[in-house]
């Protein structure tokens, strides 16, 4: 049976991934996505109640900390790109005015749902540690700094990623599923975007040179093609002036239904 709670946290998070800024005690929508009556309004049709989620309670017992905003363990290149991306996510009209740009950031917290009871049954305590697996290094620095900013026009994701020393593989390099995790991570982030709630059903990797421990890469990602509930995305990582490529994928996500996630 579907918890309707779960739901609503599914649709909470999937709220956090299409780059909404959520406050304690209720959603606050960017204005673009507003609809004259002041409802959400998704891009995609798997959750068409979202207005009376709008006045629940926030469901962690903790004010969520943005994981995608710079820290002092960023280095320049990773800020210089935060910065290029950032300041196109809000642009000035010619009388002044603010308004939307083409970037949006995705803001990022250490877990998606309270709790999400799918498959085995999990006790509260276990469910109460459970943390999104790139945002689980409390060491800033440490693990996957990273941020994503998603180009809607164009159906184009990017993320800045900056990897730390807990990730090492080959001496002095990234660890190939550390590489797999991102590119996981920002597919899955951007297919979500584009298509609702979806799972990876398959992904192939290419490492072709390897990326050193510390450094800052670009994952970018975009749309391949949609068939049916099948959502084909690629990815290639970059060094920062894109002069270099390191790693390239593509990716099949799968749109599933809540029950799917919730052990339905
Ligand atoms: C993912 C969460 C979404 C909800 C989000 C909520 C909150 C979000 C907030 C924050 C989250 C932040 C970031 C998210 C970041 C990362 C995302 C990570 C995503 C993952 O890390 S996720 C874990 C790994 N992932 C799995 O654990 C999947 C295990 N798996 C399954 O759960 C099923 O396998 C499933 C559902 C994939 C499909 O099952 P199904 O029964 O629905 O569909 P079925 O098998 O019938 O296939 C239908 C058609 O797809 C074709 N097809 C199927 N599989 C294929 C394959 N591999 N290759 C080529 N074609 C394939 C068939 O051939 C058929 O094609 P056709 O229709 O043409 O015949």
């Amino acid at each position: 049976m579907i918890r309707t709670g779960g739901v609503q946290q599914i649709a909470r998070g999937l709220c956090q991934i299409m780059g909404r800024e959520i406050s304690k005690g209720n959603f606050n929508t960017n204005i673009s996505q507003m609809t004259p009556r002041g409802t959400l309004q998704l891009p995609w049709s798997s959750i068409n109640s979202v207005r009376t989620m709008a006045v629940l309670p926030w469901p962690f017992s903790f004010q969520p900390r943005d994981f995608s905003l710079p820290n002092s363990s960023w280095g320049s290149d990773m800020r210089r790109l935060y910065e290029h991306y950032n300041s196109q996510c809000e642009v000035e009209t010619d009388d002044g005015e603010k308004k939307w740009g083409v970037w949006r950031r995705l803001p990022s917290y250490n877990r998606s749902l309270k709790y999400a009871t799918g498959g085995v049954y999990l006790s509260k305590i276990i469910q109460s540690k459970a943390r999104l697996f790139t945002r689980n290094i409390r060491e800033q620095g440490a693990g996957f700094e990273y941020v994503v900013f998603v180009n809607k026009q164009e159906q184009k994701c990017v993320c800045v990623f900056q990897a730390g020393h807990l990730l090492e593989g080959p001496p002095g390099h990234v660890h190939g599923g550390a590489i797999a995790t991102m590119i996981d991570t920002v597919t899955g982030t951007h297919a979500t975007y584009l298509s609702g709630p979806v799972m990876t059903a398959n992904l192939n990797i290419n490492y072709r040179s390897p990326i050193s421990l510390g450094s800052t890469v670009l994952l970018t990602c975009s749309l391949d093609k949609k068939e049916g509930r099948k959502t084909f995305v690629s990815c290639q990582v970059t060094n920062t002036d894109s002069s270099k490529l390191h790693t390239e994928a593509t990716g099949l996500f799968l749109s599933i239904t809540m029950g799917h996630l919730l052990g339905g």
